[in-house]
């Protein structure tokens, strides 16, 4: 072994050309082999900026660029007017769909600076559309309205063929609310999520002159996670490696977690039938977790019966037994685990970072927050919407938003009075019906002179005031010199946003916070100015939009660098932690609920989930079940997961189905008979209501 790779490894990383499959279980080193490969690629004089990589989060192309930099050698000091060198184009889909579609969009009908909509642009416009359509969200809510359009969406239903599939009223409802949803996110100049990947896939086949100039920039794709890929993204790489064939995909059929958002597994297991000439790599030794972790998981995923046989074979020996924890609640479930991880912080041994506390459903850490601040151990909810959440972020946003595209109605909307300016409900009112009526955007029609001028004159004013803004800030982003934060800063001013912050709280502390807020805004975009090739206001607007839910203000970044990680399996994918705690471990949560009412598939990817969590651990597991939940205000009793008793070697258990109580003692008795054997001194976990 060299450099840090085995054999295997380095096969696949020295394989300069052709496709090639690397198809291998948890921490096996796949997503090491896609970065040392790049960087192999460029040592061996391929351009940086002809290979392209598709990374599943943002935050693992940042982690993948930060060390194809290390490997490559220190970055030189730029001399001044000197262009930065090329790098390689690494990122998620969809950022790479904007990128191809920011250059195409006029062909399919948007303007180049569309918008895109975030899920509360989403479901801003779903609500309207609802509405309109008089359905009430007793019979369907927004957001399982949008949910309805986008499994729609990602089967390459239309909104005309969706009444056809439609079965209950609710989707009747869903078919036509589609077809609005999507004529007004159009008019708006908007794409939503979907829209990114789908668009792109038009484009390629509507177009093939724009695929070939978009297949022409790369010599080398790679992808990770590949076994996650839908039928939309699958095509996509299709087309942008069919000429050049320098395809990579690496993936684990036994980590497919989104097959409900449309992936495929058969596109990873099928590789061999597009690329014939495919040479396939195996890795079987895992490197990130101990021995006694890996027996954990390779029990686990045996019961999946739609699989391929593979185990995984420990490179790390021994290990901490994983304990197996019962907690009276939730509630002392969340104590617990705090209280461990305070215990070993304050011992110095290991820092914040370390620490994972792996969930299935949005509920589940609520309690978890509570408790940590209590302790005040820094901690960070991944995957929550935490800073967009603040009003103050989200009206700065829709400024720069509106700036951006003043066609973006769902942005106009929300700042059109905000700081107040005589524009109240009944104008808007006039002037989106108007705008409807003669098919213009809201902002061309507050242009309309002879219509603004029957206004009420407060509102006259507030309309001419908007526009005023709206110009200063152009003009002051314009001024040679100036940042994008100069403008926004300035925009801060003229909007006197701070004084309105003054005027609509009542407490200073509220004041504040809300007004440091505006500060991390400011912030995030002089940060982003800072890093980004093409500092502009659609480009800002981008990351934002696709960073979504990783994206923090510069400050919060700073906290999160060392902080203990909260977060669902599904944003775990990919990731390592010395010390994973598994919460929720019982039925109805994993396996969700959902899945057991349907089929038996479901239960399987189910399986999957819960492996992935397994395997994120490096040295210690701990997999925590509460004996009651509360629900609905009531505490209920809960059922062990079925996955426990398989992990542990239970699952033909007679007691089993006979007794749930008489099942929970074997996990705890089984676990304490261990803690006996080991008996090593290390002190008790905590333990409580058995
Ligand atoms: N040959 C090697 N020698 C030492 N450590 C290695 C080797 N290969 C991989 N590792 C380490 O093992 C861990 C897992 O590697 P990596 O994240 O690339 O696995 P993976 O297959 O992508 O996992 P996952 O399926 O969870 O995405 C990392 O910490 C990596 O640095
Ligand atoms: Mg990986």
């Amino acid at each position: 072994m060299s450099n840090g790779l085995n054999p295997e490894q380095q096969e696949a990383v020295q394989t300069l050309k052709g496709p090639m499959l690397v198809l291998a279980g948890a921490g096996s080193g796949k997503t090491r082999v896609v970065t040392f490969r790049i960087a192999n690629l460029i040592r061996h004089g391929i351009r940086p900026d002809r290979i392209l990589a598709v990374t599943f989060t943002n935050k693992a192309a940042k982690e993948m660029r930060e060390r194809i930099g290390l490997m490559l050698g220190p970055r030189r000091r730029l001399r001044r007017g000197e262009q930065k060198p090329p790098t390689p184009v690494i990122g998620t889909f969809h950022s790479n769909c904007v990128q191809i579609l920011r250059r195409h969009a006029p062909k399919l009908g948007y303007p180049t600076k569309f918008a895109i909509y975030d899920r509360g642009d989403q479901e801003s416009t779903a609500r309207e559309v609802l509405r309109q359509l008089r359905v009430s969200a007793g019979i369907l809510k927004p957001g399982d309205f949008l949910s309805h359009v986008s499994r729609w969406k990602n089967a390459g239903v239309r909104p005309e063929q969706a009444g056809e599939l439609a079965r209950s009223d609710a989707e009747h409802m869903a078919a036509s609310g589609y077809r609005r949803y999507q004529q007004a996110i159009k008019l708006a100049g908007a794409m939503d999520f979907d829209d990114l990947l789908l668009l792109t896939e038009q484009l390629f086949i509507d177009y093939p002159e724009a695929r070939q100039e978009e297949a022409g920039r790369y010599d080398h794709v790679l992808v990770d996670e590949y076994q996650d890929t839908n039928q939309t993204q699958y095509a996509i790489i299709q087309s942008l490696a069919a000429g050049h064939r320098n395809l990579c995909v690496v993936g684990d059929d036994d980590q497919s977690i989104y097959g409900w958002r449309g992936a495929e597994v058969q596109h990873i297991l099928n590789f061999r039938n597009d690329w014939q000439d495919a040479k396939v790599v195996r890795l079987e030794a895992n490197y990130r977790s101990t021995t006694a972790i890996l027996t954990l998981a390779n029990r686990l995923i045996a019961f999946n019966k739609t699989r391929h046989d593979k185990v995984l074979k420990p490179a790390r020996a021994g290990g901490a037994a994983p304990r197996v924890l019962q907690f009276k609640n939730d509630v002392e479930e969340a104590r617990g685990v705090t209280e461990e991880i305070q215990r070993i912080l304050e011992s110095h041994k290991r820092e914040a970072r370390d620490f994972a506390i792996l969930f299935r459903t949005n509920e589940q850490p609520r309690v978890f927050e509570t408790e940590l601040r209590k302790a005040q151990v820094p901690y960070s909810l991944v995957g929550s919407q935490s800073f967009f959440d603040r009003k103050e972020v989200r009206d700065l946003l829709s400024y720069m938003k509106m700036i951006d595209n003043p066609k973006d109605e769902v942005a106009l909307l929300r700042i059109i009075n905000y700081p107040q300016r005589g524009i109240g409900a009944k104008t808007v009112e006039n002037l989106l019906a108007d705008a409807v009526a003669n098919g213009h955007s809201m902002w061309e029609t507050m242009h309309n002179r002879d219509f603004v001028s029957r206004f009420p004159e407060p509102a006259k004013r507030g309309v001419e005031r908007l526009q005023s803004i709206v110009a200063r800030f152009k003009a002051r982003h314009a001024e040679p010199g100036a940042t994008l934060a100069d403008a926004l800063r300035d925009l801060v001013y003229n909007l006197d946003y701070m004084g309105a912050i003054e005027r609509s709280y009542p407490t200073p502390e509220e004041v504040q916070t809300r007004q440091a807020s505006v500060e991390e805004v400011i912030n995030a975009v002089a940060e982003f100015e800072g890093e980004a090739k093409e500092p502009t206001l659609s480009g800002f607007l981008d990351n934002v939009a696709l960073a979504g839910k990783e994206f923090g203000s510069p400050k919060e970044k700073e906290q999160q660098r060392n902080a203990v990680s909260l977060m669902t399996y599904h944003s775990a994918k990919g990731l390592e932690f010395p010390i994973v705690y598994m919460v929720g471990m019982e039925e109805g949560i994993l396996p969700h609920r959902r899945s057991l009412a349907e089929n038996y598939d479901d239960v399987e990817e189910e399986r999957r989930l819960c492996y992935v969590g397994v395997t994120r651990a490096q040295d210690e597991l701990t997999l925590c079940l509460p004996l009651q939940r509360m629900k609905w205000g009531k505490p209920r009793d809960t059922f062990a997961s079925r996955f426990l008793y398989e992990m542990t070697g239970q699952a033909d258990n007679p007691n089993r189905n006979r007794s749930i109580q008489g099942a929970r003692k074997e996990i705890v008795n089984s676990q304490r008979a261990a803690a006996r054997k080991k008996a090593k001194g290390a002190k008790p976990a905590p333990k409580r209501g058995d």
